[in-house]
């Protein structure tokens, strides 16, 4: 029997009590955005010259993004990705079309230095010794719930393997190392038996493959996603390039410093990566892929003539303005925290979407998106004061997917299969260096007042 989403739940309604007690809190709730400047908040952790504040060493990765002159004056540059001292790119380069490279990127991240052939060779058959879940898991824990979101679907995977592990609050490092590479080994098994559930969900027909101990995490992605488990070498390829690029971002990226903090609490290695999936999950950070393709299918449902710049910087003004698509105010995947000018995953993926466009035959999309950058960063420029911005990897990441045939419940979850290697580098990190709670401080901006017994209030 397939059951369906019950879409009419009572459960979920908005009631006039809740509006009401929603009043009452906006009463009570109001800060004025003044006050951040005079108590010297450094909002959203960054330095008044939007740096981010300084709160960790680590070795695993680095972004540089500008130069500062004598006189402390930002002068932003184009983007760069070090893993462990090597730019992301050369990985890219180094490994193309003659082996599939994110194991090695996950060795380096996690151990700083490449492996050698022995090396990998020993790590690619520890990850695939670890990559099956708990006997009836699919059964028992996916299956449970309506699979609303596949990252929620994932996250509560990761939370109840801890259920099955024998010494699951062991922090010692050899324990969490365990921990971590069996879990960036069933990532992708979370992620593809996740949405199988969801496809189930909705009224298809359900399939699982296992994976296969000889392939690599791209191809096992695509394997178990597809029902007669065909792939081309270049899809393969390509995810692998994804995956690659995705798989750090230094620390202070929102879910890897989630990941410290929570880390420096001493909880668990499953409680810490779920926090992490928490974070990513956030249409700001790595929500953000799925989001530019929900948002690029509105601009071409809204946009009558995709040449025309006119029309284009209309309606990209009416998002900004709030008044389209999911009316946040943003265009999604334009602009970033810490890249200036360029990200320089983005350009990578650029020289994939070129490709990729002009063999499949979508190069009026591919016009239409270089649009919506170019007139997107212009009015986003214009708004900011700011004469440059840069275009962040989910602007193309998702196009990219898409043109792979991938479902676009998948771009997120992906980003998570990627993800895990940097977060399990940096877990491993706070642990032996950090040793220190993460605690930051919030002043109160609310008056001392005295109690008010209940018959005076
Ligand atoms: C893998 C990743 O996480 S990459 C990022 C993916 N996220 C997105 O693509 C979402 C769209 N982009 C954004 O929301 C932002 O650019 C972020 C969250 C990535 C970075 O935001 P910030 O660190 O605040 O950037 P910055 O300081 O340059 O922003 C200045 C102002 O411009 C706004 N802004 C920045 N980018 C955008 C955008 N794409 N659309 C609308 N407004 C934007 C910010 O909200 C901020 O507004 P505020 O001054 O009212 O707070
Ligand atoms: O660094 C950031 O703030 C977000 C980002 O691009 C990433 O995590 O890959």
């Amino acid at each position: 029997m397939v059951w369906k989403e019950n879409r009419e739940n009572a459960y979920c309604e908005i009631t006039p009590a809740i509006l009401a007690l929603k009043e009452q809190w906006e009463k009570k709730n109001y800060i004025d955005p003044k006050l951040y400047k005079e108590y010297n908040v450094k909002r959203g952790l960054r330095d008044e010259d939007g740096r981010g504040v300084l709160t960790g060493l680590t070795r695993v990765g680095e972004i540089q993004s500008y130069s500062v002159t004598e006189g402390e004056h930002i002068i932003p540059q184009d983007g760069m990705l070090y893993y462990r001292g090597i730019d992301c790119r050369e990985l890219v380069k180094g490994s193309e079309g003659r082996r599939f490279a994110f194991e090695e990127t996950a060795y380096l991240l996690l151990f700083g230095e490449l492996p050698t052939a022995a090396q990998l060779e020993a790590f690619c058959q520890q990850l695939a010794s670890y990559r099956t879940l708990p006997t009836n898991f699919f059964r028992d824990v996916i299956m449970k719930a309506p699979p609303r979101d596949l990252m929620n679907t994932m996250q509560r995977g990761i939370l109840t393997l801890f259920c099955y592990d024998d010494k699951p609050n062991d922090i010692g490092l050899e324990n969490v190392l365990r921990q971590c590479l069996q879990l960036m080994s069933n990532m992708p098994v979370l992620a593809i038996y996740a949405y199988q559930a969801w496809r189930f969900s909705q009224g298809e027909s359900l399939f699982i493959h296992v994976p296969k101990p000889e392939l690599s995490t791209a191809e096992n992605f695509l394997r178990m996603l597809r029902e007669d488990c065909s792939y081309t070498d270049l899809e393969a390829r390509t995810l692998d390039v994804a995956l690659i690029l995705h798989a750090d971002n230094g620390g202070g990226n929102n879910s890897t410093f989630t990941n410290h903090v929570v880390t420096s609490s001493g909880t668990d290695t499953y409680s810490a990566i779920a926090a992490s999936m928490a974070s990513l999950k956030g249409p700001r950070h790595g929500g953000a892929n799925s989001k530019v393709m929900a948002m690029m299918d509105d601009v071409k449902e809204h946009v009558r003539d995709w040449n025309d710049e006119g029309c284009v910087a209309d309606y990209l003004t009416r998002i900004l303005n709030k008044d389209a698509f999911d009316r946040s105010g943003l265009i999604y995947g334009l602009g970033h925290a810490v890249y200036t000018k360029t990200d320089p995953r983005c350009e990578v993926f650029r020289a994939y979407v070129n490709h990729l466009a002009a063999e499949k035959g979508r190069e009026d999309e591919l016009a239409l998106y270089a649009n919506v950058e170019k007139i997107g960063k212009q009015l986003l420029m214009e708004r900011q004061h700011k004469s440059v911005l840069s275009t962040n990897i989910d602007f193309y990441s998702g196009f990219v997917y898409e043109m792979l045939g991938l479902p676009k419940e998948l771009y997120t979850p992906l980003f998570a299969v990627a993800r895990i290697a940097g977060w399990s580098a940096h877990r491993m990190e706070e642990l032996s260096v950090g040793g220190k709670l993460i605690r930051p401080r919030y002043e109160c901006v609310e008056e001392h007042r005295p109690y008010t017994s209940m018959d005076r209030r």
